[in-house]
């Protein structure tokens, strides 16, 4: 028998076909859609906290990725055998179909998801918490965001096979591409000429989206953006301009540890350590590895949590040990937060925000002004880091020393009380070292207040007004540089170079 091509061509203008070509796209962006919802919030139950919500959760992935999409199609289309009052929308097709899709489908989704989220840094969630960002404000602006972009060809996967899927939805009398197709065959036995006819109707579909999908995951793929250097800040070049000198006032700390415990399991980092810093003070933790700087500057804005003692802000009491009683091992409000501005190793930009989007986030967040106000005022700080030039650039087109600069600026847009800076510089080339040290030099004598943990000696001495010298988290020495200088200098081997011996200090 020969190929009826007249036949299967006029197939290809039939209004059936056409009616179940858009019913298949309807099922299949309405199913993806709300799997994608749903997989997410399924994803987020699978990290909880909660024993019990994840548990609920790895139990609903493993049970619908076992079952079998048609068995659950038949089930789900017969339940109203069993419950009648399900009956007036399980009996139609379509509702049908959707739900156990959505079923079926969440399970995929939420394990895409879960691989999405867990590849976001914790780095991100921290940098969220110090610009006060809730936890709901993480996930909008800085996880979310980040997940999808890496979520997204998974996910346009995903729903290529739910198109495919579709033809499954047969069973239950949907009258989708296969069931039209079927229904011709079954009158003319032309089966191998109506099936060509059914394969373009969903190579087609598959291939309309696939196009829109990856026009799509290209749009959203920052790290392929050409940003040219801003037209208004051509004039800014690389040099920092020198930022206004703060009032000093140094008649109580500004922020004070008391008693400070932490230990990891067994391992006591530093034990009853007391800490007290006046506004306007540069601040210098040295000391060799291991002995718990990181551990105390971040227990300082509750990034670790301390085990004793109490850090006041201002002199009124802000976090508490887990051993104090006072329920209060994590600031006590967002706000709070706002008060230490901090700066990471490494760096923590958000790399799906722009220069400018990433110091600006923080103000947009908490509200600090309009929407000119505050791109206005990031300008000027990014002109302080000499920056400016760089505000559209994504931080995937930065050097690290020039990442560590806007990192300095994001902090500063919330204009905090006490700046935190945790070894700064030990994730930079050498060569951009300085020019990030030679900002933070600025800042320190503009009067802003520093804790500073470093392992640039020399930056140190020249820098701070007092150093701390911590080894086995007891502080050894505390002082200005010049007593720091008439401690060990005389010494035969100075405690403080052997201790840096193979660190590499510079
Ligand atoms: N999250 C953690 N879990 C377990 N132990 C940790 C953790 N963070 C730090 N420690 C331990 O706490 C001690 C102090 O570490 P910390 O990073 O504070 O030292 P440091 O003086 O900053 O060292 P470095 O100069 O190398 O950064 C080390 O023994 C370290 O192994």
């Amino acid at each position: 028998m020969e190929f009826d091509w007249s036949y299967t061509i006029g197939l290809l203008w039939s209004r059936d076909f056409w009616n179940a070509t858009l019913l298949v796209v309807e099922l299949s962006l309405a199913s993806w859609i709300i799997s994608v919802i749903l997989g997410f919030f399924v994803a987020l139950a699978h990290r909880s906290s909660f024993l019990a919500v994840r548990k609920i959760a790895s139990v609903y992935v493993w049970f619908f990725r076992s079952l079998p999409l048609l068995v659950l199609l038949i089930f789900v289309y017969n339940l109203p055998q069993a419950f009648p009052s399900t009956g007036a929308f399980l009996s139609i097709p379509f509702i049908s179909g959707l739900i156990a899709l959505v079923l079926s489908e969440t399970a995929y989704i939420a394990e895409i998801h879960r691989g999405a989220l867990v590849s976001v840094s914790k780095g991100q969630y921290e940098a969220g918490n110090v610009l006060g960002l809730s936890r709901s404000g993480i996930q909008r602006l800085v996880v979310i965001p980040q997940a999808l972009r890496i979520a997204l060809p998974s996910l346009a996967n995903e729903f290529i096979s739910i198109v495919k899927l579709t033809s499954l939805v047969s069973v239950i009398s949907l009258a989708e591409i296969l069931l039209v197709g079927q229904r011709y065959y079954t009158q003319n036995f032309k089966v191998i000429e109506t099936m060509v006819a059914v394969a373009f109707y969903y190579v087609l579909i598959v291939t309309v989206f696939d196009t829109l999908l990856k026009a799509l995951e290209r749009h959203l793929d920052f790290s392929n953006r050409l940003t040219a250097l801003s037209k208004a800040g051509i004039e800014d070049t690389d040099s920092p301009a020198a930022p206004s000198v703060m009032e000093r006032d140094d008649s109580q700390p500004v922020i004070r540890l008391d008693r400070g415990g932490k230990s990891f399991g067994d391992n006591s980092v530093f034990s009853n350590l007391n800490l007290a810093v006046r506004q306007g003070e540069v601040v210098s933790i040295i000391g060799p590895s291991g002995s718990g700087k990181t551990t105390l500057i971040r227990s300082l804005n509750g990034l670790e949590t301390l085990d004793q003692g109490v850090v006041y802000l201002k002199e009124k009491p802000f976090i508490a040990g887990r051993e104090e009683g006072l329920s209060m091992s994590l600031p006590k409000a967002k706000t709070e937060m706002l008060e230490l501005g901090m700066v990471f190793q490494s760096f923590n930009l958000f790399p799906h925000k722009t220069v400018l989007g990433n110091v600006t986030l923080g103000p947009h967040y908490h509200n600090r002004g309009s929407v000119g106000e505050i791109r206005a005022s990031a300008r000027a700080i990014l002109s302080q880091v000499g920056m400016l030039a760089h505000e559209n650039k994504y931080p995937h087109q930065l050097s690290g020393g020039q990442q560590q600069r806007v990192a300095i600026a994001r902090a500063l847009a919330m204009n905090p009380s006490v700046l935190l800076f945790d070894e700064p510089t030990s994730a930079l080339d050498p060569e951009t070292v300085g020019e990030v040290l030679r900002i933070m030099a600025d800042l320190g004598k503009s009067g802003r207040t520093m804790i500073i943990v470093t392992h640039e000696m020399k930056f140190a001495l020249e820098v701070s007004d007092r150093v701390i010298f911590m080894e086995g988290g007891k502080v050894v020495f505390e002082g200005s540089p010049d007593a720091l200088r008439d401690e060990f200098c005389g010494m035969p081997v100075s405690p403080i170079s052997s201790a840096f011996e193979n660190e590499g200090t510079r």
